[in-house]
């Protein structure tokens, strides 16, 4: 059965987490006033769907239920996590507690979205302080995998589980030791935004040109390595020492303003919302959304092949998906050698998609490629096996275009060996969304020796297993489409 979370206000944040569980396969039951929250949810939601099951080679597990409640009571009935996401008031959060906990199950985790207040200011008048603890995500919250976790000594028995738990839903838990106004991440930016404030009263830069300071320079470098690997490298060979000894007295300087904050009169409002109006006003909120989205899923899938950061928890996160065996890694674990073997089981990324608003010509043989790639390793051909010198190379692919299909779309490649003997291995795969055929690849690929790069013949740990997944497929039909050439059918 689904587990259960229940999101208490369904904003900007609660609409995010509202998603990251959903599609994680979370049962959700939003409670929020707001008499559009189910619209401005709904939309958040369409967003989610289209970009966060991308991040993933394998399939996100089915999506979860969703219900709006029209009591906090109905909301969090049978719930085991429970998101505050109400606006940063103190008094509030503090009265949604204390209702909430009339009704919540009290082994319930209680996780507050709050960007600044300390846990301990949440628990003050708690009924079960143990309940409550920090866990402050950034927008978007079903994209970004950082989540602050911050507790008190009241809940140190439940912080493991909490880590756990938002482990499985792909996030990545920074257990913050010392409660501190703001946690961590939220005092860097503040301090970034009361630069930026000083610098459009002072009339040094406008909206769009701190933007482009950030983006086109130090904002791409943080995404990968953050603060202090980055200043370590510029320092030189001599590292961090260095980059002190050089940098460190311009902090006395100063450079900065640091603690001042400009008055936020109307007229410094008026001038900065005009400057974002000009800089950014062509587009929607929801049309800014799904650039940053579709940029988000580029920038995490990169670091993902490349086995980096926040791409470095994505593969850890593909790994323990697939731990129910969806996709076989060998040919003991194919449940069935009398059907096509499925290779691919994943979405559609949103930077898969091109200007016909469907999935790219290049992405087929992508997945077709990985499928293959899949087909090897279950025959044996491992990186192990790669690294002593045997491997196959694709020598002719024929790839018919059948339905067109979106980002986000759950897809599947169902692999027929055709012939599996000597230096040659025809496969056929077949591209599902459910039972919709979208596309077949038919590929011809030849073993080679990597030290001699010419066709030899396979090992008996690849020839054995190959040869027997081959017959087995022997018993199948014929694939439509199968041996046709571009024109013929
Ligand atoms: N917007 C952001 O970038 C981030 C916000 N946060 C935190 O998330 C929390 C919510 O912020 P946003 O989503 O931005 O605000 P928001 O204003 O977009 O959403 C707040 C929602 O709470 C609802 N609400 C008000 N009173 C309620 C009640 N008694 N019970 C249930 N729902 C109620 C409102 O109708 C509204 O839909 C805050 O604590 C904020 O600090 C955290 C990370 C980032
Ligand atoms: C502006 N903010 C303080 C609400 C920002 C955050 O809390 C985190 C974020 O998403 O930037």
């Amino acid at each position: 059965m689904a587990q259960v979370a229940a999101i208490i206000g369904g904003g900007v944040i609660g609409g995010g987490w509202a998603a990251r569980f959903l599609l994680n396969g979370w049962d959700v039951r939003v409670f929020d006033p707001d008499p559009e929250a189910e619209r401005k949810i709904s939309e958040v939601l369409d967003n989610a769907r289209a970009s966060l099951p991308g991040l993933y080679d394998m399939a996100m597990p089915d999506e979860g239920k969703l219900t709006y409640h029209d009591t906090m009571s109905d909301a969090v009935a049978g719930a085991s996590w429970i998101q505050e996401s109400v606006p940063e008031r103190l008094e509030l959060k503090r009265k949604v507690y204390q209702m909430l906990q009339e009704h919540c199950a009290a082994d319930a985790i209680i996780g507050s979205s709050t960007s600044g207040f300390k846990p301990s200011e949440l628990q003050g008048c708690a009924t079960r302080p143990e309940q409550i603890v920090v866990c402050h995500p950034f927008n978007p919250a079903y994209l970004l995998p950082l989540i602050e976790v911050v507790g008190t000594d009241a809940n140190e028995e439940m912080l493991g589980g909490v880590a756990d738990t938002l482990r499985g839903i792909g996030m990545y838990p920074l257990m913050v030791k010392k409660e501190i106004d703001a946690h961590i991440a939220d005092r860097f930016l503040e301090a970034v935004w009361r630069e930026a404030l000083w610098l459009i009263k002072d009339g040094i830069a406008t909206t769009e040109e701190i933007d482009e300071a950030i983006r086109m320079g130090f904002g791409l470098r943080w995404a990968q390595m953050g603060l202090f690997e980055t200043y370590r490298i510029a320092g030189g060979e001599a590292g961090m020492r260095h980059f002190i000894e050089q940098f460190g007295p311009c902090l006395s300087w100063p450079w900065t303003k640091l603690m001042d904050v400009p008055e936020l009169t109307d007229e410094l409002i008026d001038q900065i919302a005009d400057q974002s109006d000009a800089q950014s006003g062509q587009y929607s909120i929801r049309e800014l959304e799904r650039h940053r989205d579709a940029n988000l899923v580029g920038m995490m899938r990169t670091l993902k092949a490349r086995d980096w950061g926040a791409g470095a928890l994505l593969n850890t996160h593909d790994k323990t998906m697939n731990q129910t065996g969806a996709i076989a890694e060998r040919l003991a674990d194919v449940s069935d050698l009398t059907k096509p073997v499925k290779t691919v089981e994943r979405a559609v990324p949103i930077d898969w998609t091109d200007y016909n608003g469907h999935m790219n010509e290049a992405r087929y043989l992508q997945a077709f490629g990985d499928a293959t790639d899949r087909l090897m390793l279950i025959v044996g051909c491992t990186p192990e096996y790669i690294a002593e010198g045997g491997s196959y190379f694709t020598a002719e692919t024929h790839i018919r275009h059948i339905d067109e299909v979106h980002a986000g779309a759950k897809i599947r490649v169902e692999t027929q060996v055709m012939a599996g003997a000597g230096k040659k291995m025809h496969l056929f795969h077949a591209m599902y969304e459910g039972e919709r055929l979208l596309a077949t690849g038919e590929h011809m690929l030849i073993h080679v020796s990597l030290e001699t790069r010419r066709a030899s013949e396979p090992a008996p740990s690849v020839a054995d297993p190959l040869a027997r997944l081959a017959a087995a497929h022997a018993k199948l039909p014929r694939p439509e489409g199968a041996g046709a050439a571009v024109g013929v059918r």
